[in-house]
Formats: C-alpha cells, structure tokens, sequence
C-alpha cells in the first residue's frame, strides 16, 4: 500500500489544493492520499483558525476523489509537527510505503521545519510545483542538501518504493491559487 499525507492548514482548500492531491496520485502511483487537516502549522499562527471539523467539511467537498481520505488524524494523534507525525505513522503502519506530498513553497523554507533532515531520511518527498516558488524551492537548502537525492520526475512511479532521502520535483501545470489570497478577497467582498 503506497499513501501520500498530504498535510495542510487548508484555510480554505482550494482548486490549487485539488490539484496537488491528484498529480500526486497519478504521478507516484499512490493507492491512497491522507488530506491531513493540521491542528496547526508550528510556524503560523492560529488566530483565526477555523476548529478542524470545520476545515474537514470544507476540505471533504475540494477532495472529492475516490482516493483521497481526508483525516483529522494530527488533531486525534496529538500530533503538530511533522516529525512525530511520521515517527507515529511508521511504527503504527509499518508496512505502508508513505510519501510526504508537499508545495514547492514549503520545499523552499523546508530547513526551518522541526528536524527537517530527519524527516528527508524517514520518508520519500513529492514536491509539486507552485507560482512564484520555482526557483526558492529548487535553490532552497533542503534542495541542495539532498541534492544527491533528486530523483528524475520521470520516475515518480518508483519514488514510494525508494529508501528516502529521496525527493521529486513535479513540474508542470501551476495553479496559481492560495488561501491568503482567497480570505483576502472574503474579506474586502
Ligand atoms: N496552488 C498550489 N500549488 C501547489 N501547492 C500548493 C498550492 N496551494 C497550496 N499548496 C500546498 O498545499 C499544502 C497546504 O497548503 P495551505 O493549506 O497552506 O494552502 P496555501 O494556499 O499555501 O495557504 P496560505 O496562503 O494560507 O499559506 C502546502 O504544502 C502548500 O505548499
Ligand atoms: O513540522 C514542522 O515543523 C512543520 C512546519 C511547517 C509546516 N508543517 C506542516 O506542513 C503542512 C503544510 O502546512 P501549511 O500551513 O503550509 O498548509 C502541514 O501539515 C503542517 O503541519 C510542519
């Protein structure tokens, strides 16, 4: 079984989030994708947070595949950063192949996440392609970091079955979407 967790704060999900979820399916082959609902990223803050059930009803209806599982899982787990949650998922599943799906904004500014490195050697990462984050994830310390681990975009459909550090950089289509930009444009309708 191959599953992407693909964790976020998804205030609110968007078309951009959508389209994450199923490049991340196709192109790596997954069996499954964990839409995480994240109790809270470590590095924002949560004022003006919707509570999670709130953002799981929302992120249920952007989901809307017959793959996605979309979870409280972090909030049930106790979980925030990263780390525990993939050190908690190992031991509980350890027969399950996980890949961390992520933003190539979250690749560029990857270094600040809690053990950072550690998490690149537990779990292969897919990193999709953004507007305006291109180059700051390319060039990012994570990138250069794990250059040696960069694994051709071509052969996505291996990455899962890889022995992390293993990371993908999947190009094409960017959807230029964000949650700042769509609570911006709540807040001045
Ligand atoms: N348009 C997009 N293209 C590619 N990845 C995206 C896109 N929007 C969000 N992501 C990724 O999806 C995950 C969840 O993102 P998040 O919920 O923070 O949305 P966001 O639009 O980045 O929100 P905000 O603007 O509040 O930071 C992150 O890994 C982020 O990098
Ligand atoms: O573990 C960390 O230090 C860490 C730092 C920043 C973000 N994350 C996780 O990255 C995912 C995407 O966060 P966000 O807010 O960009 O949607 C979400 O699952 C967060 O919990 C995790």
């Amino acid at each position: 079984m191959r599953v992407g967790l693909y964790g976020g704060s998804f205030n609110p999900p968007h078309r951009g989030h959508a389209h994450v979820g199923r490049l991340a399916l196709q192109r790596l082959g997954l069996d499954r994708i964990w839409w995480l609902v994240s109790p809270g990223n470590p590095l924002k803050s949560t004022d003006g947070l919707p509570d999670v059930g709130q953002r799981l009803a929302a992120v249920r209806r952007v989901a809307n595949h017959p793959r996605a599982v979309v979870t409280d899982l972090e909030a049930r787990l106790g979980t925030r950063y990263t780390i525990d949650l993939v050190r908690r998922l190992k031991a509980l599943r350890p027969h399950v192949r996980f890949v961390l799906v992520i933003g190539a904004d979250n690749w560029a500014t990857f270094h600040r996440w809690g053990g950072w490195r550690e998490i690149a050697r537990m779990v292969p990462i897919a990193v999709v392609d953004r507007p305006g984050a291109t180059f700051a994830a390319l060039a990012s310390p994570a990138a250069r970091t794990f250059a040696g681990a960069r694994v051709a975009e071509r052969d996505g459909l291996l990455l899962p079955d890889l022995v992390p550090p293993a990371w993908i950089f999947i190009a094409g289509v960017k959807v230029p979407l964000s949650s700042t930009d769509l609570r911006r444009a709540a807040e001045r309708a």
